[in-house]
Protein backbone atom coordinates (compact mmCIF):
# COMPACT_ATOMS: atom_id res chain seq x y z
CA UNK A 1 0.00 0.00 0.00
CA UNK A 2 1.83 3.53 -1.28
CA UNK A 3 1.97 6.08 1.72
CA UNK A 4 -0.13 8.94 -0.71
CA UNK A 5 -2.04 11.45 0.50
CA UNK A 6 -5.41 9.89 -1.01
CA UNK A 7 -4.06 5.94 0.22
CA UNK A 8 -4.12 7.70 3.60
CA UNK A 9 -7.38 8.97 3.37
CA UNK A 10 -8.67 5.61 2.26
CA UNK A 11 -6.98 3.67 5.36
CA UNK A 12 -8.65 6.57 7.63
CA UNK A 13 -12.13 5.35 6.01
CA UNK A 14 -11.63 1.58 6.30
CA UNK A 15 -9.12 0.72 8.45
CA UNK A 16 -10.72 -0.06 11.92
CA UNK A 17 -8.51 1.24 15.46
CA UNK A 18 -9.10 -0.33 18.80
CA UNK A 19 -8.10 0.77 22.14
CA UNK A 20 -8.29 -1.64 24.98
CA UNK A 21 -7.98 0.58 28.22
CA UNK A 22 -9.96 3.85 28.30
CA UNK A 23 -8.37 5.60 30.90
CA UNK A 24 -6.07 8.75 30.51
CA UNK A 25 -3.89 7.86 27.85
CA UNK A 26 -6.29 5.26 25.77
CA UNK A 27 -9.05 8.46 25.99
CA UNK A 28 -6.71 11.02 24.73
CA UNK A 29 -5.50 8.64 22.14
CA UNK A 30 -9.08 7.76 21.09
CA UNK A 31 -10.01 11.75 21.07
CA UNK A 32 -6.85 12.80 19.02
CA UNK A 33 -7.22 10.16 16.05
CA UNK A 34 -11.05 10.74 15.92
CA UNK A 35 -10.04 14.39 15.46
CA UNK A 36 -6.96 13.47 13.08
CA UNK A 37 -9.99 11.85 10.75
CA UNK A 38 -10.13 7.95 11.31
CA UNK A 39 -13.99 7.36 11.01
CA UNK A 40 -13.43 3.68 12.48
CA UNK A 41 -12.59 3.48 16.25
CA UNK A 42 -13.38 1.27 18.63
CA UNK A 43 -12.70 1.29 22.41
CA UNK A 44 -13.63 -0.47 25.52
CA UNK A 45 -12.64 -0.35 29.01
CA UNK A 46 -13.55 -3.07 32.43
CA UNK A 47 -17.17 -4.17 31.86
CA UNK A 48 -18.23 -2.38 34.55
CA UNK A 49 -17.31 0.87 32.87
CA UNK A 50 -19.36 -0.03 29.45
CA UNK A 51 -22.62 1.52 30.22
CA UNK A 52 -20.10 4.80 31.64
CA UNK A 53 -17.98 5.21 28.69
CA UNK A 54 -21.13 4.81 26.48
CA UNK A 55 -23.11 7.58 27.66
CA UNK A 56 -19.38 9.72 27.80
CA UNK A 57 -19.05 8.85 23.71
CA UNK A 58 -22.96 8.70 22.46
CA UNK A 59 -22.30 12.17 20.47
CA UNK A 60 -19.07 11.13 19.02
CA UNK A 61 -18.07 8.81 16.44
CA UNK A 62 -16.09 6.70 18.69
CA UNK A 63 -17.67 3.03 18.95
CA UNK A 64 -17.74 1.74 22.78
CA UNK A 65 -17.79 -1.86 23.35
CA UNK A 66 -17.88 -3.72 26.14
CA UNK A 67 -14.61 -5.05 26.29
CA UNK A 68 -11.56 -6.49 24.72
CA UNK A 69 -12.92 -9.71 23.10
CA UNK A 70 -15.00 -7.10 20.69
CA UNK A 71 -12.26 -5.22 20.19
CA UNK A 72 -9.91 -7.53 19.39
CA UNK A 73 -11.75 -9.53 17.42
CA UNK A 74 -11.88 -6.61 14.70
CA UNK A 75 -9.70 -4.10 14.74
CA UNK A 76 -7.15 -4.08 12.23
CA UNK A 77 -4.67 -2.02 14.95
CA UNK A 78 -5.11 -2.59 18.59
CA UNK A 79 -3.59 -0.67 21.13
CA UNK A 80 -3.46 -1.89 24.81
CA UNK A 81 -3.51 1.13 27.24
CA UNK A 82 -3.85 -0.40 30.69
CA UNK A 83 -1.68 -0.66 33.53
CA UNK A 84 1.70 -2.21 33.05
CA UNK A 85 1.10 -4.16 36.38
CA UNK A 86 -1.68 -5.59 34.22
CA UNK A 87 -0.70 -6.29 30.89
CA UNK A 88 0.00 -9.72 31.04
CA UNK A 89 -2.84 -10.72 32.35
CA UNK A 90 -5.19 -8.39 30.29
CA UNK A 91 -3.55 -9.47 26.78
CA UNK A 92 -3.87 -12.83 27.82
CA UNK A 93 -7.48 -12.63 28.38
CA UNK A 94 -8.31 -10.69 24.94
CA UNK A 95 -5.18 -11.28 22.94
CA UNK A 96 -6.23 -14.71 21.76
CA UNK A 97 -9.24 -13.23 20.32
CA UNK A 98 -7.70 -10.82 17.92
CA UNK A 99 -8.41 -10.56 14.25
CA UNK A 100 -5.98 -12.57 11.68
CA UNK A 101 -3.65 -10.10 10.22
CA UNK A 102 -4.33 -7.17 12.33
CA UNK A 103 -1.45 -5.18 14.30
CA UNK A 104 -1.10 -5.29 18.35
CA UNK A 105 0.62 -1.61 19.90
CA UNK A 106 1.18 -1.31 23.85
CA UNK A 107 1.36 2.33 25.84
CA UNK A 108 2.90 0.61 28.88
CA UNK A 109 6.03 2.72 30.18
CA UNK A 110 7.79 -0.35 30.06
CA UNK A 111 8.20 -2.56 27.25
CA UNK A 112 9.99 -5.73 28.36
CA UNK A 113 6.83 -7.41 30.23
CA UNK A 114 4.52 -6.16 27.27
CA UNK A 115 6.31 -7.76 24.65
CA UNK A 116 6.73 -11.04 26.57
CA UNK A 117 2.91 -10.46 27.20
CA UNK A 118 2.05 -10.20 23.13
CA UNK A 119 4.65 -13.20 22.76
CA UNK A 120 3.24 -15.34 24.75
CA UNK A 121 -0.13 -14.72 24.38
CA UNK A 122 -1.19 -13.57 20.95
CA UNK A 123 -1.07 -16.04 17.69
CA UNK A 124 1.52 -16.21 15.33
CA UNK A 125 -0.83 -14.69 12.80
CA UNK A 126 -0.81 -11.04 13.77
CA UNK A 127 1.70 -8.43 14.28
CA UNK A 128 3.38 -6.76 17.00
CA UNK A 129 4.28 -2.96 16.64
CA UNK A 130 4.44 -1.18 19.55
CA UNK A 131 4.60 2.67 20.66
CA UNK A 132 4.99 4.93 23.80
CA UNK A 133 4.04 8.75 23.77
CA UNK A 134 7.11 10.54 26.02
CA UNK A 135 4.18 12.75 27.43
CA UNK A 136 1.42 12.82 30.11
CA UNK A 137 -2.49 13.07 28.44
CA UNK A 138 -2.62 16.82 28.99
CA UNK A 139 0.31 17.82 26.99
CA UNK A 140 0.24 18.78 23.39
CA UNK A 141 2.00 15.58 21.26
CA UNK A 142 3.54 17.76 18.71
CA UNK A 143 6.96 17.80 18.41
CA UNK A 144 7.31 15.41 21.83
CA UNK A 145 9.32 11.53 21.56
CA UNK A 146 6.89 9.18 20.24
CA UNK A 147 8.71 5.48 20.44
CA UNK A 148 7.69 3.22 17.20
CA UNK A 149 9.40 -0.80 17.88
CA UNK A 150 8.77 -2.87 15.26
CA UNK A 151 9.37 -6.29 16.96
CA UNK A 152 7.33 -8.67 15.06
CA UNK A 153 6.56 -7.25 11.57
CA UNK A 154 5.85 -6.50 8.19
CA UNK A 155 7.25 -2.98 6.44
CA UNK A 156 3.95 -2.16 5.15
CA UNK A 157 1.99 -3.41 8.16
CA UNK A 158 4.80 -0.71 10.37
CA UNK A 159 4.06 2.28 7.62
CA UNK A 160 0.46 1.94 8.48
CA UNK A 161 1.78 2.55 12.02
CA UNK A 162 3.27 4.94 10.81
CA UNK A 163 0.61 6.80 8.80
CA UNK A 164 -1.61 6.22 12.02
CA UNK A 165 0.55 7.96 14.82
CA UNK A 166 1.43 10.73 12.65
CA UNK A 167 -1.27 13.03 12.95
CA UNK A 168 -0.16 13.54 16.23
CA UNK A 169 2.74 15.39 14.92
CA UNK A 170 5.40 14.09 17.78
CA UNK A 171 8.51 13.45 16.55
CA UNK A 172 8.55 9.41 15.60
CA UNK A 173 11.59 7.37 16.62
CA UNK A 174 12.18 3.60 15.99
CA UNK A 175 14.09 1.78 19.07
CA UNK A 176 14.17 -1.91 20.17
CA UNK A 177 12.13 -2.37 23.02
CA UNK A 178 15.74 -3.37 24.87
CA UNK A 179 17.09 -0.22 23.91
CA UNK A 180 13.47 1.86 24.83
CA UNK A 181 13.68 0.42 28.48
CA UNK A 182 17.33 1.16 29.14
CA UNK A 183 17.06 4.74 28.08
CA UNK A 184 13.24 5.27 29.35
CA UNK A 185 14.98 4.04 33.25
CA UNK A 186 16.94 6.94 32.69
CA UNK A 187 14.62 9.74 31.31
CA UNK A 188 11.82 8.71 33.61
CA UNK A 189 12.43 6.50 36.37
CA UNK A 190 15.59 8.14 37.91
CA UNK A 191 14.30 10.93 37.57
CA UNK A 192 10.96 10.35 39.11
CA UNK A 193 13.01 8.57 41.81
CA UNK A 194 14.87 12.20 42.74
CA UNK A 195 11.63 14.13 42.92
CA UNK A 196 9.76 11.52 44.49
CA UNK A 197 12.64 11.93 46.75
CA UNK A 198 12.19 15.02 47.24
CA UNK A 199 8.68 15.51 48.12
CA UNK A 200 9.11 12.66 50.71
CA UNK A 201 11.49 14.72 51.93
CA UNK A 202 9.57 17.64 52.45
CA UNK A 203 6.72 15.43 54.15
CA UNK A 204 9.06 13.61 56.62
CA UNK A 205 10.21 17.29 57.35
CA UNK A 206 6.58 18.97 57.66
CA UNK A 207 7.76 21.31 54.94
CA UNK A 208 5.48 23.31 52.72
CA UNK A 209 8.39 24.13 50.60
CA UNK A 210 7.00 27.12 49.02
CA UNK A 211 7.44 28.81 52.60
CA UNK A 212 10.93 28.54 52.85
CA UNK A 213 13.34 31.08 51.14
CA UNK A 214 16.10 28.48 50.33
CA UNK A 215 13.12 26.69 47.96
CA UNK A 216 12.04 29.60 46.29
CA UNK A 217 12.53 31.14 43.28
CA UNK A 218 14.42 30.11 40.09
CA UNK A 219 15.11 25.75 39.72
CA UNK A 220 13.69 25.38 43.03
CA UNK A 221 10.48 26.09 41.45
CA UNK A 222 11.14 23.60 39.03
CA UNK A 223 11.72 20.79 41.84
CA UNK A 224 8.70 21.92 43.64
CA UNK A 225 5.86 21.83 40.50
CA UNK A 226 7.63 18.93 39.38
CA UNK A 227 7.71 16.89 42.67
CA UNK A 228 3.67 18.14 43.33
CA UNK A 229 2.81 17.32 39.63
CA UNK A 230 4.41 13.80 39.97
CA UNK A 231 2.53 13.23 43.49
CA UNK A 232 -0.75 14.41 41.76
CA UNK A 233 -1.05 11.44 39.11
CA UNK A 234 -1.44 8.00 38.93
CA UNK A 235 0.74 6.20 41.15
CA UNK A 236 0.55 2.90 39.26
CA UNK A 237 2.19 4.80 36.04
CA UNK A 238 5.55 5.41 37.99
CA UNK A 239 5.62 2.24 39.94
CA UNK A 240 5.01 0.38 36.96
CA UNK A 241 7.77 1.94 35.02
CA UNK A 242 10.27 1.97 37.67
CA UNK A 243 9.50 -1.40 39.65
CA UNK A 244 8.98 -3.72 36.19
CA UNK A 245 12.38 -2.19 34.37
CA UNK A 246 14.89 -4.10 35.59
CA UNK A 247 17.77 -1.22 34.27
CA UNK A 248 15.28 0.87 36.16
CA UNK A 249 16.39 -0.47 39.88
CA UNK A 250 20.21 -0.39 38.63
CA UNK A 251 19.92 3.70 38.04
CA UNK A 252 17.93 4.26 41.07
CA UNK A 253 19.94 2.15 43.65
CA UNK A 254 23.26 4.26 42.16
CA UNK A 255 21.03 7.38 42.08
CA UNK A 256 20.66 6.71 46.00
CA UNK A 257 23.81 5.58 46.41
CA UNK A 258 25.47 8.31 45.02
CA UNK A 259 23.34 11.01 47.01
CA UNK A 260 24.51 9.34 50.42
CA UNK A 261 28.09 9.02 49.55
CA UNK A 262 28.11 12.94 48.96
CA UNK A 263 26.18 13.39 51.95
CA UNK A 264 29.01 11.59 53.46
CA UNK A 265 31.83 14.05 52.42
CA UNK A 266 29.65 16.89 53.06
CA UNK A 267 28.92 16.16 56.84
CA UNK A 268 33.11 15.50 57.06
CA UNK A 269 33.08 18.42 55.54
CA UNK A 270 35.95 16.85 53.08
CA UNK A 271 35.89 19.82 50.77
CA UNK A 272 38.79 18.55 48.52
CA UNK A 273 37.47 15.14 47.67
CA UNK A 274 33.85 16.64 47.27
CA UNK A 275 35.12 19.08 44.63
CA UNK A 276 36.79 16.68 43.03
CA UNK A 277 34.53 14.47 42.88
CA UNK A 278 31.67 17.11 41.33
CA UNK A 279 34.71 18.23 38.82
CA UNK A 280 35.02 14.69 37.78
CA UNK A 281 31.52 13.99 37.14
CA UNK A 282 30.45 17.14 35.33
CA UNK A 283 33.27 17.28 33.18
CA UNK A 284 32.32 14.30 32.31
CA UNK A 285 28.84 14.78 31.21
CA UNK A 286 29.02 18.94 30.52
CA UNK A 287 32.80 18.53 29.67
CA UNK A 288 34.13 19.32 26.43
CA UNK A 289 33.58 15.87 25.37
CA UNK A 290 29.94 16.61 25.09
CA UNK A 291 30.03 19.54 23.26
CA UNK A 292 28.03 18.00 19.87
CA UNK A 293 24.77 17.66 22.04
CA UNK A 294 22.28 20.87 21.84
CA UNK A 295 22.47 22.27 25.55
CA UNK A 296 19.05 23.09 26.69
CA UNK A 297 19.53 26.82 27.74
CA UNK A 298 17.52 27.03 30.58
CA UNK A 299 17.73 30.16 32.59
CA UNK A 300 17.05 30.17 36.20
CA UNK A 301 15.94 33.18 35.89
CA UNK A 302 12.89 32.44 33.34
CA UNK A 303 12.03 30.24 36.22
CA UNK A 304 11.28 32.50 38.90
CA UNK A 305 7.50 33.43 37.52
CA UNK A 306 6.82 29.57 38.17
CA UNK A 307 6.06 29.63 41.88
CA UNK A 308 4.09 28.73 44.41
CA UNK A 309 5.32 31.26 47.08
CA UNK A 310 3.74 34.79 47.48
CA UNK A 311 6.97 35.75 48.61
CA UNK A 312 8.69 37.64 45.73
CA UNK A 313 11.71 35.56 44.90
CA UNK A 314 14.44 38.35 44.04
CA UNK A 315 14.79 39.40 47.48
CA UNK A 316 15.08 35.77 49.21
CA UNK A 317 17.16 33.46 47.32
CA UNK A 318 19.70 31.89 49.73
CA UNK A 319 21.80 29.18 48.43
CA UNK A 320 21.28 25.54 48.53
CA UNK A 321 23.29 22.52 48.71
CA UNK A 322 21.23 21.15 45.35
CA UNK A 323 22.18 17.69 46.83
CA UNK A 324 19.75 15.73 44.73
CA UNK A 325 21.20 17.59 40.75
CA UNK A 326 24.84 16.99 42.42
CA UNK A 327 24.03 13.09 42.66
CA UNK A 328 22.05 13.12 39.89
CA UNK A 329 25.49 13.72 37.69
CA UNK A 330 27.42 11.61 39.75
CA UNK A 331 24.88 8.76 39.39
CA UNK A 332 25.22 9.46 35.27
CA UNK A 333 29.25 9.76 35.78
CA UNK A 334 29.40 6.41 37.95
CA UNK A 335 27.34 4.44 35.49
CA UNK A 336 29.19 6.29 32.84
CA UNK A 337 25.48 7.31 30.89
CA UNK A 338 25.68 10.39 28.71
CA UNK A 339 22.52 12.14 29.70
CA UNK A 340 22.24 13.84 26.29
CA UNK A 341 22.27 10.70 24.35
CA UNK A 342 18.82 9.99 25.97
CA UNK A 343 17.06 12.97 24.72
CA UNK A 344 15.84 10.83 22.25
CA UNK A 345 13.31 9.51 24.96
CA UNK A 346 13.05 12.85 26.64
CA UNK A 347 9.90 13.27 28.34
CA UNK A 348 9.32 17.17 29.64
CA UNK A 349 9.92 16.43 32.92
CA UNK A 350 13.46 14.90 31.93
CA UNK A 351 13.66 17.92 29.63
CA UNK A 352 13.61 20.66 32.97
CA UNK A 353 15.33 18.31 35.05
CA UNK A 354 18.09 17.57 32.45
CA UNK A 355 17.77 22.16 32.11
CA UNK A 356 18.29 22.51 35.78
CA UNK A 357 21.05 20.00 36.42
CA UNK A 358 23.03 21.51 33.28
CA UNK A 359 22.34 25.36 34.11
CA UNK A 360 23.83 24.06 37.65
CA UNK A 361 26.91 22.81 36.19
CA UNK A 362 27.45 25.48 33.72
CA UNK A 363 27.22 28.60 36.24
CA UNK A 364 30.47 28.38 37.98
CA UNK A 365 29.33 30.84 40.62
CA UNK A 366 26.18 28.80 41.31
CA UNK A 367 27.67 25.51 41.08
CA UNK A 368 31.02 26.91 43.73
CA UNK A 369 27.44 28.30 46.01
CA UNK A 370 25.79 24.95 46.24
CA UNK A 371 29.32 23.78 47.16
CA UNK A 372 29.66 26.07 49.91
CA UNK A 373 26.20 25.79 50.99
CA UNK A 374 26.75 21.80 51.09
CA UNK A 375 29.83 21.99 53.34
CA UNK A 376 29.35 24.35 55.52
CA UNK A 377 25.77 25.32 55.89
CA UNK A 378 24.90 23.43 58.94
CA UNK A 379 20.96 24.69 58.73
CA UNK A 380 20.22 22.78 55.63
CA UNK A 381 21.67 19.71 56.65
CA UNK A 382 18.48 18.51 58.33
CA UNK A 383 16.38 19.14 54.48
CA UNK A 384 19.68 17.21 53.05
CA UNK A 385 19.66 14.69 55.59
CA UNK A 386 15.61 13.50 55.53
CA UNK A 387 16.48 13.53 51.15
CA UNK A 388 19.11 11.04 52.25
CA UNK A 389 16.73 8.78 53.86
CA UNK A 390 13.90 9.36 51.08
CA UNK A 391 16.42 8.26 48.17
CA UNK A 392 17.18 5.43 50.17
CA UNK A 393 13.86 4.37 50.69
CA UNK A 394 12.66 5.04 47.25
CA UNK A 395 15.54 2.90 45.67
CA UNK A 396 14.63 -0.13 48.61
CA UNK A 397 11.23 0.25 47.95
CA UNK A 398 11.87 -0.41 44.23
CA UNK A 399 14.61 -2.87 44.57
CA UNK A 400 12.12 -5.20 46.59
CA UNK A 401 9.73 -5.36 43.41
CA UNK A 402 6.67 -4.26 46.21
CA UNK A 403 3.81 -2.15 44.16
CA UNK A 404 2.02 -1.97 47.16
CA UNK A 405 4.45 -0.57 49.47
CA UNK A 406 5.47 1.79 46.15
CA UNK A 407 1.39 2.65 46.89
CA UNK A 408 1.38 3.06 49.92
CA UNK A 409 4.93 5.63 50.03
CA UNK A 410 3.54 7.34 47.16
CA UNK A 411 -0.16 7.92 48.48
CA UNK A 412 0.99 9.42 52.02
CA UNK A 413 3.12 12.01 50.53
CA UNK A 414 0.51 12.49 47.72
CA UNK A 415 -2.33 13.52 50.95
CA UNK A 416 0.22 16.07 52.30
CA UNK A 417 0.58 18.49 49.48
CA UNK A 418 -3.12 17.14 47.73
CA UNK A 419 -4.16 21.43 48.61
CA UNK A 420 -1.72 22.27 46.52
CA UNK A 421 -2.01 20.06 43.53
CA UNK A 422 -4.36 22.51 41.22
CA UNK A 423 -1.92 25.52 41.55
CA UNK A 424 1.12 23.85 40.68
CA UNK A 425 -0.72 21.86 37.78
CA UNK A 426 -0.91 25.32 36.03
CA UNK A 427 2.22 26.12 36.42
CA UNK A 428 3.67 23.01 35.94
CA UNK A 429 1.85 23.05 32.60
CA UNK A 430 3.15 26.23 31.59
CA UNK A 431 6.71 25.60 32.52
CA UNK A 432 6.32 22.31 30.31
CA UNK A 433 4.84 24.56 27.49
CA UNK A 434 8.28 26.84 27.95
CA UNK A 435 10.48 23.96 28.45
CA UNK A 436 8.90 22.50 24.88
CA UNK A 437 9.05 25.55 22.60
CA UNK A 438 12.87 24.84 21.59
CA UNK A 439 12.18 21.08 21.67
CA UNK A 440 12.90 20.60 18.04
CA UNK A 441 15.93 22.22 17.97
CA UNK A 442 17.76 19.70 20.24
N1 LIG B 1 -0.36 8.77 32.37
C1 LIG B 1 0.73 9.01 31.67
O1 LIG B 1 1.31 10.11 31.78
C2 LIG B 1 1.25 8.00 30.71
C3 LIG B 1 0.95 6.66 30.87
N2 LIG B 1 1.45 5.73 30.00
C4 LIG B 1 1.15 4.31 30.17
O2 LIG B 1 -0.12 4.08 29.58
C5 LIG B 1 -0.83 3.08 30.31
C6 LIG B 1 -2.17 3.65 30.75
O3 LIG B 1 -1.91 4.75 31.60
P1 LIG B 1 -3.06 5.75 32.04
O4 LIG B 1 -4.03 5.90 30.94
O5 LIG B 1 -2.40 6.95 32.59
O6 LIG B 1 -3.70 4.91 33.24
P2 LIG B 1 -5.24 4.80 33.65
O7 LIG B 1 -5.27 4.14 34.98
O8 LIG B 1 -5.87 6.15 33.52
O9 LIG B 1 -5.85 3.86 32.53
C7 LIG B 1 -5.80 2.45 32.49
C8 LIG B 1 -7.16 1.97 32.13
O10 LIG B 1 -7.15 0.61 31.77
C9 LIG B 1 -8.32 0.03 32.31
N3 LIG B 1 -8.25 -1.42 32.36
C10 LIG B 1 -7.64 -2.21 33.28
N4 LIG B 1 -7.85 -3.50 32.97
C11 LIG B 1 -8.60 -3.53 31.85
C12 LIG B 1 -9.17 -4.56 31.08
N5 LIG B 1 -9.02 -5.84 31.41
N6 LIG B 1 -9.90 -4.23 29.99
C13 LIG B 1 -10.08 -2.96 29.65
N7 LIG B 1 -9.59 -1.92 30.36
C14 LIG B 1 -8.85 -2.20 31.45
C15 LIG B 1 -8.42 0.68 33.68
O11 LIG B 1 -9.68 0.52 34.27
P3 LIG B 1 -9.82 0.73 35.87
O12 LIG B 1 -9.23 2.07 36.20
O13 LIG B 1 -11.29 0.67 36.10
O14 LIG B 1 -9.02 -0.38 36.49
C16 LIG B 1 -8.16 2.13 33.29
O15 LIG B 1 -9.31 2.80 32.86
C17 LIG B 1 0.05 2.68 31.49
O16 LIG B 1 0.68 1.48 31.21
C18 LIG B 1 1.03 3.84 31.61
O17 LIG B 1 2.27 3.42 32.11
C19 LIG B 1 2.23 6.09 28.93
C20 LIG B 1 2.52 7.40 28.70
C21 LIG B 1 2.09 8.46 29.60
O1 LIG C 1 7.03 13.25 31.90
C1 LIG C 1 6.96 12.36 32.77
O2 LIG C 1 7.95 11.77 33.20
C2 LIG C 1 5.64 12.04 33.32
O3 LIG C 1 5.49 11.94 34.49
C3 LIG C 1 4.56 11.76 32.34
C4 LIG C 1 4.76 10.41 31.78
C5 LIG C 1 4.46 9.29 32.53
C6 LIG C 1 4.63 8.04 31.97
C7 LIG C 1 5.10 7.91 30.69
O4 LIG C 1 5.27 6.70 30.19
C8 LIG C 1 5.40 9.02 29.93
C9 LIG C 1 5.22 10.29 30.48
Amino acid sequence: MSNSPTSIEKQKNEIELGIIGMGDMGRMYANRLSQHGWKRISVCDLPSNYERLQEEFKDTSINVLRDGYHVSRRADWIMYAVEAEHIDRVVAQYGPATKIGSIVSGQTSVKQPEIEAFERHLPNDVHIISCHSMHGPNVNPKGQPLVMIKHRASQEKFELVRNILSGFESNLVELSYQDHDRITADTQAVTHAAFLSMGAAWKANNQFPWLLPHFVGGIENVKVNVALRIYSNKWHVYAGLAIMNPSARIQITQYAKSVADLFKLMIQEKEEEFRSRIREAGNFVFGSLNDDHVPILLDDRLLDEFSLSNVPSGSIREPNSHLSLLAMVDCWYTLKLNPYEHMVCQTPLFRLWMGITEYLFRKPEMLEDAIQAALYRKEIRSDDMEFVTCARGWAECVDLGSMEGYRKRFESTAEFFKDRFADSAVLGNKMIAMISKNIQKS
